[in-house]
């Protein structure tokens, strides 16, 4: 078991600078995936599509759970995605197999995660648009 002086040190100032500061990093690379990664943008847009119709059908908190967790698993996946691009390009800029493997087998993860995110929202939003139509 931990002492109080274990744990209060676990929680002293310079750790917690050090998480403001990592907080700092993390946002300078959301920054980036949302400024320079176009897969990122759209899929960006597409989770914005979808809450401005949560909106509009009143979907339930269940619901929302739903989509954001989605949404959230795209976007995750998808930002370390674009950081596997990166980090093989900067290994190897040059045609390489391996690391075109690697990349495909990156993509597939944002694909796997894309299509449970494509069966939810059907699931979800297709009893909404029956009642419309
Ligand atoms: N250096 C390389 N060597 C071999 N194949 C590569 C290499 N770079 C890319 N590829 C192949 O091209 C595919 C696309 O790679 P790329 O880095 O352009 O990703 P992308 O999905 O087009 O990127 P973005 O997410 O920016 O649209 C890879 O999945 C891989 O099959």
């Amino acid at each position: 078991m931990l002492s109080i002086k274990e744990i209060s040190s676990m929680f002293n100032l310079k750790t917690i600078k050090e998480r403001i500061k990592s907080l700092d990093y993390a946002w300078k690379g959301l920054t980036y995936l949302f400024l320079k990664e176009d897969s990122f943008k759209f899929q960006l847009l597409f989770s914005f599509i979808f809450i401005l119709l949560g909106f509009y059908f009143n979907i339930t908190n269940a619901e929302w759970f739903a989509q954001l967790g989605v949404m959230a698993l795209v976007l995750s996946i998808e930002g370390i995605n674009s950081a596997v691009e990166q980090l093989s390009d900067y290994i190897q800029p040059n045609y390489d197999e391996k690391i075109g493997k690697i990349k495909d087998i990156a993509a597939g993860a944002v694909m796997v995660a894309g299509i449970f995110a494509f069966v939810v929202l059907l699931i979800l939003y297709i009893p909404y648009l029956l009642a419309i139509i």
